[in-house]
């Protein structure tokens, strides 16, 4: 199935924004490693996050679902003899992440997932874990998913890991550096990408008692065997999925208003709002109405742009997207580590874009996809058929450029929203948005909203 979006006049209204995805996975994690009781309030219900609760269950926790919460009964220091086949489907950081905590497990435990996530870059994460004493090993491609984690216990010492390929690597060692023998180092070779997501993952490890320290330039790390504690932790709004109602209030001049701010955010992907206000939109934030407006003038986005993505991977193809309609020039740099993925995402909005008839340009740095410019216009024909590459951020990406073009365009991938804003569809349809479901030969079967 395809889905066939109508182009709107105008985007306004007032819309909620999903709560954050990798806090909500972060605190799923420390809440099955500690003792005791966690609540997590405010947390994501969608695909990726119900994988990480499986995964979690699987190691032994107890995780319920409250209206506005979610309980865990963590598994402590006690760790299981589970035999387990865990499922992290597409999930990197699900996989990344289980695979390390696996060797501290007293019994072996397959990580596995799908065709995307067994064709993702796996190795620096198994040397690492090697390197720190762990038995892993590839069953059916070397160095890559689905892995045998022998569960002989995590030693410590020091690991090397590579920055510019994921920043994922150096989560799932942290999380699971406090279970080893002795202390666990990290040192990170080359630039650090995506600092924030490993900042983020600092601060959920501190706030659940684990002494961690790290370096100021992120290269190095050090943790002490430490236990896990018990808190209750609030979940706040997701920058990323934000991104693509921003992107859209900033297509239209208007008003719109995003609920579920918090404002205090660690998130990289936060850069959309200065980026925002960088190209004339009007956007404040009230942290007593918990609600962010946006004003956009009619004569917004224009000039010339140039942004650096190296601390805020997740909005490069909202960027590809909002782009196409800067009348001038963005250019974006230090995207690179987006080619590892779900999809290989600049190659992935280029392609798609250009099919719209975007002028969109990539840049590459010693051979290698590290950004793009995109030299937008004020609208396009539309009537194309674009493709989400099996990725939900490609997708929901796409939806946006698409509004602004003069007839319907049609998607694959709509699905995918499930797995980090399940309530796409609907926050879209509050401002008129018009979607309906056809067959890929372009018969009508049925109006999705
Ligand atoms: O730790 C996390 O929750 C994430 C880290 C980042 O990975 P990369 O460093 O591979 O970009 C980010 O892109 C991903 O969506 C989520
Ligand atoms: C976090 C994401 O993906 P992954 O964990 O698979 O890298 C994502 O695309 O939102």
């Amino acid at each position: 199935m395809l889905l066939k979006v109508d182009p709107v006049d105008s985007f306004s209204g007032t819309f909620r924004v999903p709560s954050s995805k990798p806090e909500t996975q972060r605190a799923i994690l420390t809440g099955t490693l500690a003792e005791g009781t966690t609540r997590v309030h405010n947390d994501l219900r969608c695909d990726e996050t119900e994988t990480m609760k499986n995964a979690c269950r699987a190691f032994g926790a107890t995780i319920t679902e409250h209206d506005g919460y979610l309980e865990i009964r963590g598994i402590g220091g006690t760790l299981p003899h589970i035999r387990h086949v865990v499922q992290s489907r597409g999930s990197g950081l699900v996989f990344r992440v289980v695979t390390a905590l696996a060797s501290a497990l007293p019994s072996p435990v397959v990580v596995t997932g799908d065709a995307t996530l067994c064709n993702r870059v796996m190795e620096p994460l198994l040397v690492a874990l090697r390197e720190l004493g762990a038995d892993v090993e590839s069953i059916v491609s070397e160095n890559k998913a689905p892995v045998v984690n022998w569960g002989r216990g995590l030693k410590g010492g020091t690991c090397r890991l590579p920055g510019d390929i994921s920043s994922q690597f150096i989560t799932a060692v942290l999380f699971a550096a406090p279970l080893a023998e002795s202390p666990v180092e990290i040192e990170v070779t080359g630039e650090v990408y995506s600092q924030s997501y490993i900042r983020q993952t600092l601060a959920s490890l501190t706030d659940a008692g684990i002494k961690v320290t790290a370096s100021p330039d992120m290269r190095h790390y050090r943790v002490e065997p430490s236990a896990y504690q018990a808190l209750d932790v609030t979940t706040h709004e997701d920058y990323t999925s934000a991104s693509y109602l921003l992107a859209a209030a900033a297509l239209f001049p208007g008003r719109t208003v995003l609920t579920n701010i918090y404002g205090d955010s660690m998130q990289g992907e936060f850069a959309i709002v200065p980026i925002l206000r960088q190209l004339g939109v009007d956007i404040t934030l009230d942290r007593t109405t918990m609600t962010m407006t946006v004003d956009n003038p009619p004569d917004s986005l224009r000039g010339d742009f140039e942004v650096n993505v190296q601390d805020c991977p997740n909005i490069v193809p909202t960027l590809a997207a909002l782009g196409a309609y800067v009348q001038g020039s963005l250019r974006v740099t230090g995207g690179r580590l987006t080619r590892f993925h779900k999809a290989s995402r600049i190659d992935a909005m280029a392609a798609e874009l250009t099919r719209a008839g975007v002028d969109i340009e990539v840049l590459y740095i010693d051979g290698v996809v590290d950004g793009f410019v995109v030299r937008g216009a004020a609208t396009y024909p539309g009537g194309v058929t674009l493709s989400s590459w099996g990725d939900h951020r490609i997708f929901m990406s796409l939806f946006v450029a698409g509004l602004r073009m003069q007839t319907a365009n049609r998607f694959s991938g709509f699905e995918d929203v499930r797995l980090s804003f399940p309530s796409f569809m609907e926050e879209f349809r509050k401002a008129g948005v018009r979607t309906t479901a056809v067959a890929e030969e372009n018969a009508p079967a049925g109006v999705v909203g």
